[in-house]
Protein backbone atom coordinates (compact mmCIF):
# COMPACT_ATOMS: atom_id res chain seq x y z
CA UNK A 1 0.00 0.00 0.00
CA UNK A 2 1.24 3.80 -0.62
CA UNK A 3 2.21 5.63 2.39
CA UNK A 4 1.72 9.29 2.59
CA UNK A 5 3.01 11.50 5.37
CA UNK A 6 1.88 14.86 6.29
CA UNK A 7 5.17 17.09 5.98
CA UNK A 8 5.82 19.37 9.53
CA UNK A 9 4.77 23.27 8.42
CA UNK A 10 5.61 25.30 11.32
CA UNK A 11 2.34 27.74 12.35
CA UNK A 12 0.38 25.40 9.94
CA UNK A 13 0.76 21.34 10.81
CA UNK A 14 0.17 21.62 14.96
CA UNK A 15 -1.81 19.06 16.68
CA UNK A 16 -5.22 20.85 16.01
CA UNK A 17 -4.56 21.36 12.50
CA UNK A 18 -3.69 17.53 12.58
CA UNK A 19 -6.66 16.89 14.49
CA UNK A 20 -9.33 19.19 12.32
CA UNK A 21 -7.55 16.90 9.00
CA UNK A 22 -7.85 13.62 10.15
CA UNK A 23 -11.38 13.67 11.37
CA UNK A 24 -12.79 15.31 8.19
CA UNK A 25 -10.65 14.00 5.51
CA UNK A 26 -9.16 10.27 7.20
CA UNK A 27 -5.75 10.55 8.82
CA UNK A 28 -2.47 10.51 7.02
CA UNK A 29 -0.39 7.26 7.51
CA UNK A 30 1.63 9.23 9.53
CA UNK A 31 1.81 13.27 10.64
CA UNK A 32 5.32 14.61 11.58
CA UNK A 33 5.39 17.94 14.15
CA UNK A 34 6.61 21.27 13.37
CA UNK A 35 9.67 21.06 14.86
CA UNK A 36 10.57 21.35 18.52
CA UNK A 37 13.70 23.09 19.63
CA UNK A 38 15.28 21.76 22.86
CA UNK A 39 17.56 24.06 24.24
CA UNK A 40 20.37 24.34 27.22
CA UNK A 41 17.37 24.66 29.38
CA UNK A 42 16.23 21.06 28.97
CA UNK A 43 12.80 22.04 29.00
CA UNK A 44 10.08 22.26 26.13
CA UNK A 45 7.77 25.57 25.64
CA UNK A 46 4.37 25.42 26.60
CA UNK A 47 3.54 24.70 22.66
CA UNK A 48 6.10 22.30 22.44
CA UNK A 49 4.74 20.35 25.32
CA UNK A 50 0.79 20.55 23.58
CA UNK A 51 2.57 19.64 20.45
CA UNK A 52 3.69 16.23 22.18
CA UNK A 53 0.85 15.93 24.51
CA UNK A 54 -0.39 12.41 23.96
CA UNK A 55 -4.32 13.46 24.72
CA UNK A 56 -3.41 15.79 21.99
CA UNK A 57 -2.54 12.60 19.29
CA UNK A 58 -4.65 10.14 20.85
CA UNK A 59 -5.54 7.45 17.64
CA UNK A 60 -2.77 9.15 15.35
CA UNK A 61 0.00 8.36 13.89
CA UNK A 62 2.45 11.03 15.25
CA UNK A 63 6.33 12.08 14.92
CA UNK A 64 7.70 14.60 16.87
CA UNK A 65 10.49 16.46 15.00
CA UNK A 66 13.04 17.88 17.16
CA UNK A 67 15.32 20.62 15.80
CA UNK A 68 18.92 20.71 17.17
CA UNK A 69 22.47 20.54 16.73
CA UNK A 70 24.06 19.01 19.63
CA UNK A 71 23.38 15.66 20.59
CA UNK A 72 22.37 16.02 24.46
CA UNK A 73 19.28 18.56 23.70
CA UNK A 74 18.41 15.99 20.70
CA UNK A 75 18.67 13.00 23.04
CA UNK A 76 17.23 14.63 26.08
CA UNK A 77 13.77 15.75 23.97
CA UNK A 78 13.72 12.20 22.36
CA UNK A 79 13.34 10.92 25.72
CA UNK A 80 11.15 13.10 26.94
CA UNK A 81 9.15 11.77 23.01
CA UNK A 82 9.94 8.10 24.06
CA UNK A 83 8.26 8.49 27.33
CA UNK A 84 5.32 9.77 26.29
CA UNK A 85 4.58 6.84 23.84
CA UNK A 86 6.21 8.01 20.29
CA UNK A 87 8.33 5.02 18.73
CA UNK A 88 9.93 7.38 16.31
CA UNK A 89 11.47 11.01 16.18
CA UNK A 90 12.68 12.72 13.27
CA UNK A 91 15.69 15.07 12.97
CA UNK A 92 15.53 18.44 11.00
CA UNK A 93 18.02 19.33 8.58
CA UNK A 94 16.17 20.88 6.26
CA UNK A 95 14.98 24.09 7.52
CA UNK A 96 16.69 27.00 5.27
CA UNK A 97 15.28 29.87 7.85
CA UNK A 98 18.35 32.35 8.62
CA UNK A 99 17.56 32.58 11.84
CA UNK A 100 18.00 28.48 12.07
CA UNK A 101 21.14 28.05 9.82
CA UNK A 102 23.14 30.84 11.50
CA UNK A 103 23.41 28.85 14.49
CA UNK A 104 24.25 25.38 12.47
CA UNK A 105 20.68 24.18 12.71
CA UNK A 106 18.39 22.88 9.94
CA UNK A 107 19.94 23.19 6.81
CA UNK A 108 22.84 24.74 8.46
CA UNK A 109 24.26 21.45 9.50
CA UNK A 110 24.57 20.96 5.91
CA UNK A 111 27.87 22.83 5.43
CA UNK A 112 29.24 21.82 8.64
CA UNK A 113 29.94 17.94 8.40
CA UNK A 114 32.42 17.27 10.87
CA UNK A 115 29.41 19.42 13.64
CA UNK A 116 26.49 16.63 11.64
CA UNK A 117 28.92 13.42 12.22
CA UNK A 118 28.92 14.43 16.01
CA UNK A 119 25.52 14.98 16.02
CA UNK A 120 24.96 11.54 14.55
CA UNK A 121 26.86 9.45 16.92
CA UNK A 122 26.02 10.96 19.96
CA UNK A 123 22.38 10.03 18.81
CA UNK A 124 22.30 6.63 17.21
CA UNK A 125 25.15 5.62 20.39
CA UNK A 126 22.49 7.10 22.88
CA UNK A 127 19.24 5.82 21.39
CA UNK A 128 19.56 2.48 20.68
CA UNK A 129 15.81 2.04 21.04
CA UNK A 130 14.12 4.17 19.17
CA UNK A 131 13.29 4.77 15.66
CA UNK A 132 15.26 8.21 14.18
CA UNK A 133 14.22 9.27 11.22
CA UNK A 134 15.71 12.19 9.11
CA UNK A 135 14.42 14.72 6.90
CA UNK A 136 17.02 16.63 4.77
CA UNK A 137 17.65 18.48 1.53
CA UNK A 138 20.32 17.63 -1.02
CA UNK A 139 22.86 20.59 0.28
CA UNK A 140 23.56 23.97 0.90
CA UNK A 141 24.43 26.40 -2.37
CA UNK A 142 25.24 23.14 -4.92
CA UNK A 143 23.76 19.66 -5.48
CA UNK A 144 27.79 18.69 -5.62
CA UNK A 145 27.38 18.77 -1.84
CA UNK A 146 24.92 15.80 -1.36
CA UNK A 147 27.33 12.61 -2.29
CA UNK A 148 29.72 13.35 1.21
CA UNK A 149 25.97 14.22 2.70
CA UNK A 150 24.57 11.07 1.42
CA UNK A 151 27.78 8.99 2.66
CA UNK A 152 27.65 10.64 5.84
CA UNK A 153 24.04 9.17 6.49
CA UNK A 154 24.72 5.81 5.24
CA UNK A 155 26.82 4.76 8.50
CA UNK A 156 23.88 5.00 10.13
CA UNK A 157 20.67 3.01 11.08
CA UNK A 158 18.20 5.68 10.18
CA UNK A 159 14.62 4.54 10.08
CA UNK A 160 13.52 6.50 7.50
CA UNK A 161 15.36 8.90 5.05
CA UNK A 162 13.08 11.93 3.83
CA UNK A 163 14.72 13.80 1.11
CA UNK A 164 13.19 17.19 -0.15
CA UNK A 165 15.56 17.28 -3.29
CA UNK A 166 16.60 21.61 -3.07
CA UNK A 167 19.67 22.93 -1.91
CA UNK A 168 19.08 25.51 1.42
CA UNK A 169 19.16 28.64 -1.13
CA UNK A 170 16.70 27.44 -2.93
CA UNK A 171 14.16 27.80 0.11
CA UNK A 172 11.04 25.75 -1.30
CA UNK A 173 11.36 27.73 -5.38
CA UNK A 174 12.43 26.51 -8.42
CA UNK A 175 12.50 22.96 -9.98
CA UNK A 176 13.28 20.36 -8.25
CA UNK A 177 16.69 18.35 -8.66
CA UNK A 178 14.72 14.59 -9.76
CA UNK A 179 18.16 13.88 -11.09
CA UNK A 180 19.59 13.87 -7.77
CA UNK A 181 17.09 12.20 -5.84
CA UNK A 182 16.75 9.38 -8.53
CA UNK A 183 21.38 8.98 -7.76
CA UNK A 184 19.80 8.99 -4.23
CA UNK A 185 17.59 5.83 -4.98
CA UNK A 186 20.77 4.21 -6.69
CA UNK A 187 23.50 5.07 -3.62
CA UNK A 188 21.79 4.37 -0.67
CA UNK A 189 20.13 1.20 1.41
CA UNK A 190 18.61 3.56 4.01
CA UNK A 191 14.66 3.18 3.40
CA UNK A 192 13.85 6.77 1.65
CA UNK A 193 11.02 8.80 1.67
CA UNK A 194 10.58 11.09 -1.27
CA UNK A 195 9.10 15.50 -0.48
CA UNK A 196 8.68 18.10 -2.79
CA UNK A 197 6.23 19.64 -4.97
CA UNK A 198 3.58 16.72 -4.73
CA UNK A 199 0.11 19.27 -5.53
CA UNK A 200 -1.84 17.34 -7.48
CA UNK A 201 -3.03 13.87 -8.41
CA UNK A 202 -0.89 14.11 -11.16
CA UNK A 203 2.25 15.20 -9.94
CA UNK A 204 2.03 11.90 -7.22
CA UNK A 205 1.71 9.21 -10.19
CA UNK A 206 4.76 11.15 -11.53
CA UNK A 207 6.57 11.03 -8.06
CA UNK A 208 9.11 7.66 -6.92
CA UNK A 209 7.56 4.41 -5.69
CA UNK A 210 8.31 5.42 -2.67
CA UNK A 211 6.35 6.58 0.97
CA UNK A 212 5.53 10.30 -0.36
CA UNK A 213 5.41 12.90 2.16
CA UNK A 214 3.25 15.62 1.32
CA UNK A 215 3.31 19.72 2.86
CA UNK A 216 1.78 22.32 1.24
CA UNK A 217 -0.41 20.24 -1.22
CA UNK A 218 -1.97 19.00 1.77
CA UNK A 219 -2.62 22.35 3.13
CA UNK A 220 -4.16 23.86 -0.85
CA UNK A 221 -6.03 21.00 -0.58
CA UNK A 222 -7.03 19.60 2.56
CA UNK A 223 -8.92 16.16 1.06
CA UNK A 224 -5.93 15.12 -1.49
CA UNK A 225 -4.61 12.03 0.16
CA UNK A 226 -8.64 10.74 0.58
CA UNK A 227 -8.59 11.61 -3.18
CA UNK A 228 -5.21 9.86 -3.51
CA UNK A 229 -6.86 7.01 -2.00
CA UNK A 230 -9.77 6.62 -4.52
CA UNK A 231 -12.15 8.96 -2.76
CA UNK A 232 -13.59 12.47 -3.77
CA UNK A 233 -12.18 16.08 -3.73
CA UNK A 234 -13.63 17.98 -0.81
CA UNK A 235 -16.64 20.02 -1.89
CA UNK A 236 -16.74 24.03 -1.05
CA UNK A 237 -19.29 23.28 1.97
CA UNK A 238 -16.61 20.45 3.05
CA UNK A 239 -14.13 23.18 3.26
CA UNK A 240 -16.24 25.20 4.68
CA UNK A 241 -16.15 23.32 7.45
CA UNK A 242 -12.98 22.44 7.71
CA UNK A 243 -12.25 26.25 7.72
CA UNK A 244 -14.54 26.90 10.29
CA UNK A 245 -13.70 24.11 12.84
CA UNK A 246 -9.84 25.01 12.70
CA UNK A 247 -11.15 28.67 13.37
CA UNK A 248 -13.04 27.76 16.57
CA UNK A 249 -10.14 25.48 17.98
CA UNK A 250 -7.87 28.75 17.40
CA UNK A 251 -10.12 30.62 18.63
CA UNK A 252 -9.61 28.70 21.90
CA UNK A 253 -6.34 28.14 21.96
CA UNK A 254 -4.69 31.93 21.84
CA UNK A 255 -6.14 34.69 23.62
CA UNK A 256 -7.23 37.67 21.47
CA UNK A 257 -7.71 38.60 17.92
CA UNK A 258 -4.47 38.94 16.74
CA UNK A 259 -2.55 35.32 16.94
CA UNK A 260 -6.10 33.81 15.49
CA UNK A 261 -5.97 36.30 12.85
CA UNK A 262 -2.32 35.80 12.05
CA UNK A 263 -3.16 31.86 11.63
CA UNK A 264 -5.88 32.22 9.86
CA UNK A 265 -3.96 34.45 6.84
CA UNK A 266 -1.16 31.58 6.78
CA UNK A 267 -4.27 28.96 6.12
CA UNK A 268 -5.47 31.46 3.42
CA UNK A 269 -2.00 31.58 1.72
CA UNK A 270 -2.37 28.03 0.87
CA UNK A 271 -6.67 27.09 0.72
CA UNK A 272 -6.82 29.68 -1.12
CA UNK A 273 -5.44 27.60 -4.19
CA UNK A 274 -8.72 25.58 -3.96
CA UNK A 275 -11.35 28.33 -4.96
CA UNK A 276 -11.65 30.61 -8.13
CA UNK A 277 -11.73 34.45 -7.61
CA UNK A 278 -10.26 34.43 -4.43
CA UNK A 279 -8.80 38.34 -4.89
CA UNK A 280 -11.23 40.36 -3.02
CA UNK A 281 -11.54 37.74 -0.25
CA UNK A 282 -7.61 37.88 0.42
CA UNK A 283 -8.02 41.28 0.56
CA UNK A 284 -10.29 41.83 3.14
CA UNK A 285 -9.34 38.82 5.32
CA UNK A 286 -5.47 40.51 5.10
CA UNK A 287 -7.48 43.82 6.08
CA UNK A 288 -9.81 42.47 9.29
CA UNK A 289 -7.74 43.35 12.56
CA UNK A 290 -11.02 41.94 14.24
CA UNK A 291 -12.00 38.44 14.46
CA UNK A 292 -15.76 39.87 13.54
CA UNK A 293 -14.69 41.31 10.48
CA UNK A 294 -13.40 38.49 9.24
CA UNK A 295 -15.95 36.10 10.38
CA UNK A 296 -17.74 38.49 8.35
CA UNK A 297 -15.57 38.27 5.30
CA UNK A 298 -15.30 34.62 5.36
CA UNK A 299 -19.22 34.22 5.52
CA UNK A 300 -19.52 36.12 2.68
CA UNK A 301 -16.65 34.20 0.78
CA UNK A 302 -18.12 30.90 1.42
CA UNK A 303 -21.65 32.25 0.74
CA UNK A 304 -20.54 31.52 -3.10
CA UNK A 305 -17.59 30.11 -3.13
CA UNK A 306 -16.60 28.22 -6.44
CA UNK A 307 -13.80 25.43 -6.22
CA UNK A 308 -10.98 26.02 -8.47
CA UNK A 309 -10.23 23.90 -11.94
CA UNK A 310 -7.32 21.21 -11.79
C1 LIG B 1 5.47 27.52 6.15
C2 LIG B 1 6.35 26.29 6.15
C3 LIG B 1 6.74 25.72 7.36
C4 LIG B 1 7.57 24.58 7.39
N1 LIG B 1 7.95 24.05 8.59
C5 LIG B 1 8.76 22.94 8.60
C6 LIG B 1 9.17 22.31 9.83
O1 LIG B 1 8.80 22.71 10.95
N2 LIG B 1 9.99 21.22 9.74
C7 LIG B 1 10.43 20.73 8.53
O2 LIG B 1 11.17 19.74 8.48
N3 LIG B 1 10.03 21.28 7.36
C8 LIG B 1 9.22 22.36 7.38
N4 LIG B 1 8.81 22.88 6.18
C9 LIG B 1 9.15 22.18 4.92
C10 LIG B 1 8.06 21.17 4.54
O3 LIG B 1 7.98 20.14 5.50
C11 LIG B 1 8.36 20.54 3.16
O4 LIG B 1 9.61 19.90 3.21
C12 LIG B 1 8.40 21.58 2.04
O5 LIG B 1 7.25 22.41 2.09
C13 LIG B 1 8.47 20.89 0.67
O6 LIG B 1 7.39 19.99 0.52
P1 LIG B 1 6.06 20.40 -0.31
O7 LIG B 1 6.54 20.81 -1.69
O8 LIG B 1 5.21 19.16 -0.32
O9 LIG B 1 5.45 21.57 0.38
C14 LIG B 1 8.00 24.01 6.14
C15 LIG B 1 7.60 24.58 4.94
C16 LIG B 1 6.80 25.71 4.92
C17 LIG B 1 6.39 26.29 3.58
Amino acid sequence: MQEYYAAPMEGLTGWRWRQVHAALFGAADRYYTPFLSPNANFEFQTKELQEIAPENNQDLPVVPQILANRAEYFIWAAKECQSRGYGEVNLNLGCPSGTVTGKNKGAGLLRESDLLRELLDGIFDALPNLKISVKTRIGWDDPAQWPALLDILNDYPIALLIVHPRLRTEFYKGAIHREVFAWTQENTRLPLCYNGDLFTPADVAAAPALPLMLGRGLQHDPSLLRRLRGGERATAAQLQAYHDALCAAYRRDYSGDTPVLHRMRELWSYLSGSFRDTDAFLRAVRKARTLSAYDQAARAFFAQARLSEE
